[in-house]
């Protein structure tokens, strides 16, 4: 049986407001992610996806919380060790995140290398400036990234050459779990694709073993993960393979998500440009029951009583009272 190098149990975070109000934006997640597979984690925005991101690193900075729950990353259960640990011992080496727009946070005044020097100050302090270079150069090149990029400042690269970069940098210590959150948002379809490329060279050359992908759009993790969790006010609402997920969800929020697609995809096709009517529920105040009652053609009474616990159906987890050939009955009788 293959290991989990990531799993994550019950887990709880939440934003403390200013006004002393708790968001409850990761809300009792579980999932588990085996060694050498690809996890997408899809959602529209406010769903509590990068936050979830954030939490698996393990570093809680005000308003973010920790409440409770556990993130073993292979075995080692994160939550356990000091913040010291964690900065020297697992971010970068066993998880590696690249935040939302990481592109366009990198400092413009310094050269690509001088981020990958500072990365072996703290980890690798016995490699010289030239051993780190030739490192650096070597990883670049493998990557189909020149090494001149190096030389270069963050203003002299495009918006896909910079976001390669950064994903480049961000797995110079080949960890094992690669958190990426909305990489190819903002970026134009050639870039898209180029950064979907690299995600997968970096798998396949085993510079990382495993990879989590986030994004609002549904289809697109098609082409990337093995499996799909989607997430809705903060909750995981269905988990299945990518197949599954796409072409036969049972969760009546992952059929509308994918209902919503916005380029329709091969192979997708009959798919109509339709947004979700409603908005998502306040997490500073989530309903008692289904939380996506409030939008759910097929919602009754009994939807809104009770928390909604999480279900099983031959391996896919999905999170709704009816049963999944009752849905897809629903589902069969809709236009398209
Ligand atoms: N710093 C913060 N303080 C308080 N609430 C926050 C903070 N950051 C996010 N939130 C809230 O937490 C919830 C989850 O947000 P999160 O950004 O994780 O969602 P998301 O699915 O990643 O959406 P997006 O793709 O837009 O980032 C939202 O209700 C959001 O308003």
């Amino acid at each position: 049986m293959s290991q989990n190098i990531l799993e994550v149990n019950g887990l709880k975070t939440y934003y403390r407001t200013r006004l002393k109000e708790n968001v409850f934006a990761v809300d009792g997640v579980d999932f588990a992610l085996e060694d050498g597979k690809t996890l997408g984690i899809a959602g529209e925005s406010g769903c509590g996806k990068s936050t979830l991101a954030l939490s698996l690193m393990g570093f809680y900075f005000p308003p973010l919380h920790y409440g409770s729950g556990s993130i073993l990353i292979d075995g080692t259960d994160i939550m356990k060790l000091t913040k010291e640990q964690l900065r020297t011992q697992v971010s970068g080496r066993e998880t590696a995140y690249i935040p939302q727009a990481a592109m366009n946070a990198l400092n413009p005044t310094l050269k690509i290398i001088h981020f990958i020097e500072d990365i072996m100050k703290e980890h690798r302090p016995e490699l010289s400036k030239k051993q780190v270079w030739d490192m650096a150069a070597e990883r670049f090149e493998t990557l189909n990234l020149s090494a001149k990029v190096l030389q270069s400042y963050p203003n002299e690269l495009s918006g896909g050459m910079k976001q390669r970069t950064v994903i480049a940098i961000s797995t110079i210590l080949n960890p094992k779990v690669l958190i990426a959150d909305e990489p190819t948002s903002a970026l134009d379809v050639t870039s898209q694709k180029a950064v979907i490329k690299l995600l997968k060279e970096l798998l396949d050359k085993k510079f990382i073993r495993s990879l989590v992908f986030i994004t609002h759009e549904l289809p697109l993790l098609y082409h990337v993960t093995d499996d799909i969790v989607v997430m809705y006010a903060g909750e995981i609402v269905e988990r299945g393979t990518a197949h599954q997920m796409i072409f036969d969800p049972i969760h009546p929020y992952t059929k509308k998500l994918m209902g919503s697609i916005i380029v329709p995809e091969e192979g997708m096709k009959g798919h109509k440009l339709a947004a979700i009517p409603g908005a998502p529920p306040n997490l500073k105040n989530v309903p008692a029951g289904c939380r996506f009652a409030d939008r759910c053609s097929y919602a009754a009474d009994e939807c809104r009583k009770g928390k909604v616990e999480s279900r099983m159906e031959e391996g896919r987890m999905y999170r709704c009272l009816f049963d999944p050939q009752t849905l897809k009955e629903w589902y069969a009788s809709e236009p398209t």
